[in-house]
């Protein structure tokens, strides 16, 4: 890993350094999987929302609002855990900008969730009356 790597300098566009950037994005994704209390409730969500979209055959246009909702919330959450590694690195110790910014991400979180569990009782609702 070069450390002085300039992100502004243009490069040759490369498949190799392509399929290796891919390779670090699963390995993030892997690494909050097992290290994410928060991923593990995400997951187990994801599971249900897909075992309830497939019991019920949920039509493809409610489909798209279902995974919709759950993208939205791996997004925020994968975004929420970068900010947090990097605000351990940039402060160790206790800093009122960092319990601000740690703040902020997990609301982006919440938010996120809170839409989803709107979106899944909007789409599922018809399904659960009709039987
Ligand atoms: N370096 C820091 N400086 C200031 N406040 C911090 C710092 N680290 C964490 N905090 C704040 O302390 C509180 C608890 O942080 P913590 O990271 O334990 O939250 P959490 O959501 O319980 O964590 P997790 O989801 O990882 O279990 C939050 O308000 C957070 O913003």
């Amino acid at each position: 890993m070069n450390e002085t790597k300039n992100v502004g300098t243009p490069q040759r566009f490369s498949l190799a350094a392509r399929s290796k950037s891919f390779g670090y994005a699963i390995a993030g994704i892997a690494f909050m999987l097992k290290t994410q209390h928060n991923a593990w409730l995400h997951l187990a969500a994801s599971v249900i929302v897909v075992g309830l979209g497939l019991y019920f055959n949920v039509s493809s246009a409610d489909w798209r609002w279902l995974v919709a909702a759950m993208v939205a919330v791996w997004v925020a959450e994968t975004i929420n855990t970068a900010v947090e590694y990097v605000c351990d690195v940039v402060s160790p110790g206790y800093a009122i900008a960092v319990k601000h910014a740690k703040d902020i991400g997990a609301g982006g979180v919440l938010i996120a969730a809170a839409g989803a569990v709107l979106i899944g009782a909007l789409t599922f609702w018809p399904y659960l009356q009709n039987g």
